[in-house]
């Protein structure tokens, strides 16, 4: 699937940023433009991959390149004030070669926050691509602020994009693990997830030795549900062809692999991966449609075990929309297996989220006090009430 990424705020540029990495290490191709825009001078000069011209510095009459300080309704007004710079960035992109945008931003700050949705509005209006979005949810332990940002962002954000993918950094910190220290292992773990699911609509005619290759028309089927949705992955090592004198390989190149085995690893790899922990963990039964995707060495895939996958997909989703195939990767040395599960509605995080917020607007003078920030246009902004999202 090719794809122009728009790095909204810090957290959205390092994200794009690696999805780059990621492409470059893997030879994938997901990634056709990139662009990073932020209030902040400083985080864009630690971008090492998204070109310099498509690094777009927004609102420095109001805040002179220092970001807004978590501020989302400034965010939001600044990227409103300075949409012309951004398109200009955007015009970069050549939009006759992209299957959609993506639009990457954290949802605790200010800059992505209040900038990523209304962004996204505005490449609705103009372009005919689809949008969609993937959203960084707050830790729990960063404070009111972040949480009463995400909530009011989050909900804003699934109202403008096509389909909101989210990642809650909650769900992945690891134990002991202080707020900020774990992002390049988080990061590392976005673009594993979504760099498969991206790179599988992205498969070549010439490279197209998978039994059922994924095309990007499958991908956006399943994101046409709109709304919410997450990912699982599972992995397990497997010998590559190339993989010298222990290879399973016969000397004539052909494979010796046992494929019931490979069916097994592969039904197995696709409940791992819907049933261990998802990028926003939720209830599986509540997705409308899904998707999954078996990659590594086109060897060890096979229709079969992409068939049986998605049968067990379909009875624990309750829903007979589940798409499936394969991803062939020739140096790969492990098989993997992602799920992608569009439209969920059961996902306890984004209802705590909203509780959360409606709290805090009782408990505002602390929080304002606790913050240095000013919150009270946000908060005081009746158009702001919280709705329902599910
Ligand atoms: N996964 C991940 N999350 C991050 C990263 N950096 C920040 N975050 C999360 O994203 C939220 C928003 O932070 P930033 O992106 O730094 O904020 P911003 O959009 O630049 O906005 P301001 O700094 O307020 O101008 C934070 O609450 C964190 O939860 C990152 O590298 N990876």
């Amino acid at each position: 699937m090719k794809l122009a990424m728009i790095g909204f705020g810090q957290a959205g540029g390092k994200i794009v940023d690696k999805f780059i990495e990621y492409d470059r290490r893997t030879g994938g191709e997901a990634v056709r433009s990139a662009v990073a825009v932020n209030t902040a001078k400083a985080d864009l000069v630690g971008l090492d991959h998204v070109p310099e011209e498509n690094q777009v510095l927004i609102g420095q009459s109001r805040v002179k390149g220092h970001g807004v300080g978590a501020d989302n309704e400034l965010g939001a007004e600044i990227t409103e004030e300075d949409i012309d710079e951004v398109q200009g960035a955007v015009d970069n992109v050549p939009v006759h070669d992209i299957d959609a945008f993506l639009v990457v931003a954290g949802m605790g700050g200010g800059t992505g926050s209040g900038g990523a949705p209304v962004l996204a509005k505005y490449l609705k209006r103009i372009y005919t691509e689809p949008v969609y979005g993937l959203g960084v949810l707050p830790g729990r332990d960063e404070g009111g602020i972040y949480t009463l940002n995400a909530a009011r962002s989050f909900q804003t954000f699934v109202r403008e994009v096509d389909n909101l993918l989210v990642f809650d950094n909650d769900a992945w910190r690891e134990a002991g693990e202080s707020v900020g220290s774990g992002y390049d292992r988080i990061n590392e773990e976005i673009v594993r997830r979504f760099g498969i699911l991206f790179g599988a609509g992205e498969v070549s005619g010439d490279d197209a030795v998978g039994e059922s290759v994924v095309d990007s028309s499958e991908i956006i089927n399943t994101l046409a549900t709109g709304g919410v949705s997450t990912i699982g992955y599972a992995a397990e090592e497997v010998e590559n062809p190339s993989g010298g004198l222990l290879s399973r390989f016969k000397s004539d190149g052909t494979e010796d692999v046992d494929s019931t085995h490979a069916t097994n690893r592969i039904t197995s790899l696709v409940r791992k991966a819907a049933l261990g922990r998802l990028t926003l963990p939720c209830e599986i039964d509540s997705a409308e449609r899904s998707l999954l995707v078996a990659s590594g060495p086109p060897e060890y895939l096979n229709r079969k075990g992409v068939e049986k996958g998605r049968k067990w997909l379909e009875n624990q989703t309750g829903s007979m929309e589940v798409r499936g195939g394969d991803y062939p990767v020739e140096d790969a040395d492990q098989v993997a297996g992602v799920v992608l599960l569009s439209g969920v509605s059961q996902v306890p995080r984004v209802e705590e989220l909203q509780e959360v917020a409606v709290e805090t607007q009782d408990n505002i003078d602390e929080i304002r006090s606790q913050s240095q920030e000013s919150t009270t246009e946000l908060i005081e902004d009746d158009d702001n009430e919280l709705d329902p999202l599910f």
